[in-house]
């Protein structure tokens, strides 16, 4: 529930030319409490033998921290105002943006709402109405790309992956800690830079050097693990954990944040919350799926799994290259406007819905 509403918090209350970084900081907890998890398991292991119970345990502790601080969250004007509570949503507004000149934006929100409201079945209509397919296509593809791309290959199994390369158990996880404290740092890059450079700009680069470090490591696996052997050898074990850490760390800045971001600031109001809803099982699916099957296909496939993520990442940055418009700076309800009805290939979509307003209302364009 929390991954669902927070990015949709976020990009609801955030001014549009700081929106992208705001969203971001979800990501970023998510990261620092990966770190934090790999820390506590360094440490756990060294307690026998319980230390598995406090790695267990100590989980708890985040999942309070959230419900503490959700009791202290007010409402977004978005949903206020949808659910009627105009005034109510005007404060929260002229509150969140520090100032009373909010009519603007108040009104445009308003507009938006009578158009959610005339959508009674909000699931239905992602599915059926045309004029969604664009937002649809994109978030669930985003978030099946992110997922493909071979992150938790890396993020659940650094600790295997290292010690099949020879590392010992303290060493893998402590490589594990570096692989987590690289990752918490390129999400701030992203933070900065995402209402910058642009989302495109992050994803493509970000996808260069995935494509790079996957590459690498699939040729090193190719030439020096063999059948009769699985130790590398110093050298080429450090150059290997330098390639994961060359992924992570262009996942961190582009992939890993923006697959949040894009789909919670793109969907009109009325089906911003189900859209966000469907990303979410998209992600939940595939990273399931991921963990439980990875470690066999890696006995199975070997090198191969690594070149498998090198031509998803080809695939997932040419559909950024050719599909994804540019949504850095555009306020949220202006997305249809301004994003989808430019787009040399999406307009189509919205053109087709415009045409069948004409026929249905006898004539006369909305
Ligand atoms: O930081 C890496 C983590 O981020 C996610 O992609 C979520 O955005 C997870 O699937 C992964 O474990």
């Amino acid at each position: 529930m929390h991954v669902e509403a927070v990015p949709l918090y976020l990009s609801e209350v955030a001014p549009a030319r700081i929106r992208g970084g705001l969203n971001i900081l979800f990501q970023l907890n998510v990261t620092i409490g990966i770190l934090f998890a790999t820390l506590v398991n360094y440490g756990a292991n060294k307690i026998h033998p319980w230390g598995w119970r406090l790695s267990l345990s100590l989980g708890s502790m985040p999942a309070a921290l959230l419900i503490l601080c959700t009791l202290f969250l007010v409402d977004t004007p978005n949903s206020l105002i949808e659910r009627g509570r105009l005034e109510e949503g005007r404060a929260a507004l002229k509150k969140i943006r520090g100032t009373d000149n909010v009519e603007p934006e108040f009104n445009e929100i308003v507009a938006a709402s009578r158009v959610a409201q005339e959508v009674k079945r909000p699931f239905r209509s992602l599915l059926r109405r045309r004029t969604n397919r664009p937002q649809l296509a994109i978030a669930v593809l985003l978030q099946l790309f992110q997922q493909v791309a071979g992150i938790n290959a890396v993020m659940f199994y650094a600790p295997v992956l290292f010690n099949t390369l020879g590392f010992e158990t303290e060493t893998s996880l402590y490589s594990a800690v570096i692989t987590g404290g690289v990752n918490v740092l390129s999400t701030l890059v992203s933070v900065y830079s995402v209402d910058r450079a642009g989302r495109r700009m992050l994803l493509l680069e970000g996808g260069a050097y995935m494509l790079l470090s996957h590459m690498a490591i699939a040729v090193v696996f190719r030439i020096k693990v063999t059948d009769s052997s699985d130790d590398l050898g110093h050298d080429w074990a450090i150059l290997v954990v330098a390639m994961v850490c060359t992924f992570v760390f262009s996942f961190a800045w582009s992939w890993g944040p923006l697959a949040w971001l894009i789909p919670s600031e793109t969907f009109p109001l009325e089906t911003r919350s189900v859209g966000q809803s469907v990303a979410v099982c998209v992600n939940m699916l595939f990273t399931f799926v991921f963990a439980q099957t990875f470690l066999s296909i890696l006995c199975h496939l070997k090198y191969t799994i690594f070149a498998f993520f090198s031509v998803c990442v080809v695939v997932m940055s040419l559909f950024v290259l050719f599909f994804l418009p540019e949504t850095k700076n555009v306020p949220i309800e202006e997305m249809k406007e301004r994003v989808w009805k430019q787009h040399w290939f999406w307009k189509r979509f919205l053109d087709d819905e415009d045409n069948n307003h004409v026929v249905v209302n006898g004539g006369k364009s909305k």
